[in-house]
């Protein structure tokens, strides 16, 4: 199978948590998504979260600003947050589940479990030109779901096999990433774009760039904890590399 290309999402949300942290102006996670554009980001990627711990409303306004490449705007699938991507008409809108005591998102979105309601809520999404694309597990009945509810891309969260891997546990990690490349290929062979992302690193980019199916990556905690050590840009031009590398 050719590989089509394989794009990078740089997620700037923990620049605005380090910001946060201080309630200073800086760092701004403006000023790191135009230098992540300079550095080769194919697009920058911002979840606006209903308690607004990192992101917030008028980042995503001077984002929307301020970009070249296209927002792909995370959010919860709420009242509020559609009025917000219906005002500014990002790119791309990524459905994601959110739970306010989490420390990140734990889980993907239970698409099966809600099909009416999401269908109805991401029907005036893609009229308003957003690419809809839905964050969820590898599990086929939530990838059917996505079929239903009429979202033409899903991203695969990958957080639970960073987690493996991190742990050492090499049997459960191979388990979860041949589930995440079987989810990838069964959605793919739906008609559905898939990207992945959470978690992503240097140490384990590889065999979801490698993978033909994966048409997106989407990773920011990794390339902001590494920009402490190497800068942003070369961060993000070594992600690139292995990405490129992999993919082949
Ligand atoms: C949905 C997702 O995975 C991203 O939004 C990213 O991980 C942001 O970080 P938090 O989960 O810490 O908000
Ligand atoms: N949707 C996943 C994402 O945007 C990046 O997640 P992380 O690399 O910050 O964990």
């Amino acid at each position: 199978m050719t590989k089509a290309p394989l794009r990078l999402g740089v997620n700037i949300d923990h620049v605005a948590t380090l910001r946060n942290a201080r309630g200073s102006a800086y760092p701004d996670p403006v000023r790191a998504a135009l230098l992540a554009e300079e550095a080769g980001a194919d697009g920058i990627t911002a979840h606006l979260r209903e308690d607004r711990r990192h992101i917030r409303d008028a980042d995503i306004e001077a984002l929307m600003a301020a970009l070249r490449v296209p927002l792909n705007f995370e959010m919860a699938a709420t009242a509020e947050m559609q009025a917000i991507a219906l005002r500014h008409r990002p790119h791309a809108v990524c459905l994601v589940p959110e739970k306010r005591e989490e420390r990140t998102t734990e889980g993907g979105l239970d698409v099966a479990g809600d099909t009416g309601r999401l269908a109805d809520f991401i029907a005036p999404l893609s009229e308003a030109g957003c690419r809809v694309s839905l964050f969820i597990g590898h599990d086929p009945r939530q990838i059917e779901a996505a079929v239903q509810v009429r979202a033409p891309v899903i991203e695969l969260h990958t957080g639970a096999y960073c987690d493996l891997v991190a742990e050492g546990r090499a049997e459960d990690a191979a388990l979860e990433l041949a589930a995440l490349m079987s989810g990838a290929r069964f959605a793919a062979s739906l008609g559905l774009e898939v990207h992945a992302g959470h978690g992503l690193s240097f140490a384990t980019v590889s065999p979801f760039a490698a993978t033909a199916e994966i048409r997106e990556l989407n990773i920011g905690h990794f390339l902001i904890s590494e920009a402490v050590f190497l800068g942003l840009d070369p961060a993000i031009r070594e992600m690139r590399r292995l990405m490129d590398a992999a993919r082949g």
